[in-house]
């Protein structure tokens, strides 16, 4: 049934949709199943994304067809696919009337991604107007709170220096609380590795307690504050709520050096609101473990990881992960650096859209994945400043001289960046920086050649 005439109004004007402040806008790409038109197929989509189904209802009434989603543009040949959803559409809290994700999700990214007219959509932007921006959490804590913490400026307070206990799995709670110490003797921030919880070999409530004395060692020997981020992800609301409260227990006065992580992508967006209602003191750290499956550019189907980050923002996300920009081990390429400005920025203009933020507090950028301190000053070079969460796990845990080592190596990397300094000259003044030349040859071998006849 071809429901064009109904869904589609190519006449529409972006800006003055825009300007009228009462829709969501949405940018896909899109393809039709073969044999099906393009029009016909993204009138469909907007009608399983809004207020229609696959054949004319008749309960449907003019207020009904008030609130239609509507496709403003539609291009075929490059499957540009851009919808209007008004926001009377979107399901709002009967607790404080505002806004969620996951209705945003079930309408702009719900039954359309499973159609049997449509081969694939992918959502690649979309635009909030003001008022919408004011219906959603935002982040309640930001880089300047651990910039503060850290004894930093509070502006510009720049580079923390991150790891991931590793392995991944596998240490018991003395030997995990042994690995953090030795880190933190040089580093800032410590994540749990996204999957390390309540294992039965690592139970919480002995781990945590020891990585609380770890901290506090560390504190002391190098009269530096420090900084953990505990992974409280969980299927059931009340698990998550018991753990962040059994941690900042025993964090006790150092509660407020404690940030949550989340497993957001496999968790949902409930986890990251539960963490980010109910413990709105601690830095969110969303982790994305899982986006690729949808967000990879092999994908066809789903969002990108441009969407994903806008998205954690409006959820309260104080920090996400926004890839490797091609410097690290994930997929990505240098314009993913478009991922970190629009979560830093109060005003970006992304694929499709500019997004003005309204004074939302900002979302940090997080680093992570196959990082090490010979990658990072190409990887500064591309962002074009340092004001960011980096955790390298790899990095540091498989520095020749140790963790601290590791941790060293990645500062003088950064400062090495700040400086304008070459690379190998630096590495002749600064030790832990040289030694991970040696520690892992084959990144030295491709971005530093002749490293060895300077270094060793
Ligand atoms: O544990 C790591 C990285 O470990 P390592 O530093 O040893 O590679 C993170 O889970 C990935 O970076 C996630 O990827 P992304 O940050 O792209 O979501
Ligand atoms: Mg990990």
């Amino acid at each position: 049934m071809d429901q064009s005439k109904r869904y589609v109004n190519l006449d529409l004007s972006e800006d003055e949709l825009m300007a009228g402040g009462a829709h969501i806008l949405c940018a896909y790409r899109m393809t039709p199943k073969p044999g099906i038109g393009f029009v016909a197929a993204a009138a469909h989509f907007a009608a399983e994304s809004s207020t229609g189904t696959n054949v004319t209802v008749s309960t449907t009434d003019d207020f009904t067809r008030s609130v239609d989603a509507l496709v403003y543009r539609a291009d075929e040949a490059t499957g540009e696919l851009r919808i209007a959803y008004p926001l009377e559409l979107f399901d709002r809290n009967i607790i404080d009337g505002r806004m969620m994700i996951v209705s945003f999700l079930t309408l702009t990214i719900g039954n359309n991604q499973g159609m049997g007219d449509i081969e694939a959509a992918k959502m690649y932007d979309f635009w909030l107007p003001r008022r919408a921006i004011e219906l959603f959490d935002g982040p309640a804590k930001g880089i300047v709170d651990l910039w503060r913490t850290l004894g930093r400026p509070v502006v510009d307070g720049g580079y923390i220096a991150g790891t991931i206990i590793k392995p991944k799995l596998g240490l018991r709670p003395e030997p995990f609380a042994q690995a953090a110490h030795d880190f933190w003797l040089g580093g800032d921030f410590i994540k749990n590795d996204e999957p390390q919880g309540n294992q039965p070999f690592a139970p919480l409530k002995q781990t945590i307690p020891l990585v609380y004395d770890a901290m506090k060692r560390a504190m002391d020997a190098t009269g530096e504050a420090k900084l953990f981020s505990a992974n409280i992800t969980a299927d059931d609301h009340d698990e998550m709520i018991a753990r962040g409260e059994y941690i900042l227990s025993a964090f006790g006065p150092d509660a407020d050096k404690v940030a949550f992580l989340v497993d957001g992508f496999v968790g949902g967006p409930g986890m990251i609101t539960t963490a980010r209602r109910h413990f709105p003191n601690q830095f969110l750290h969303y982790h994305r473990a899982g986006h690729g499956m949808i967000t990879s550019p092999s994908s066809a189907r789903g969002y990108t990881a441009y969407v994903l980050a806008k998205m954690a923002r409006l959820q309260g996300a104080s920090g996400i992960h926004v890839g490797t920009m091609g410097y690290g081990k994930m997929e990505g390429g240098r314009d993913d650096r478009a991922i970190a400005y629009v979560i830093e920025r109060d005003s970006y203009s992304g694929p499709a859209f500019h997004q003005e933020w309204h004074g939302m507090r900002p979302t940090t950028p997080i680093v992570s994945g196959g990082m090490n301190a010979l990658r990072l000053p190409g990887f500064f070079a591309n962002l074009g400043h340092a004001n960011l969460i980096n955790t390298a796990g790899g990095g540091c845990y498989g520095h020749l001289d140790g963790p601290a080592a590791g941790a060293r190596s990645l500062r003088q990397a950064h400062d090495c960046w700040a400086a304008g300094a070459d690379p190998i000259e630096w590495a002749l003044e600064h030790r832990e920086f040289a030694r991970a030349f040696e520690s892992f040859p084959a990144d030295a071998d491709a971005l530093y050649p002749g490293w060895r006849s300077r270094l060793l």
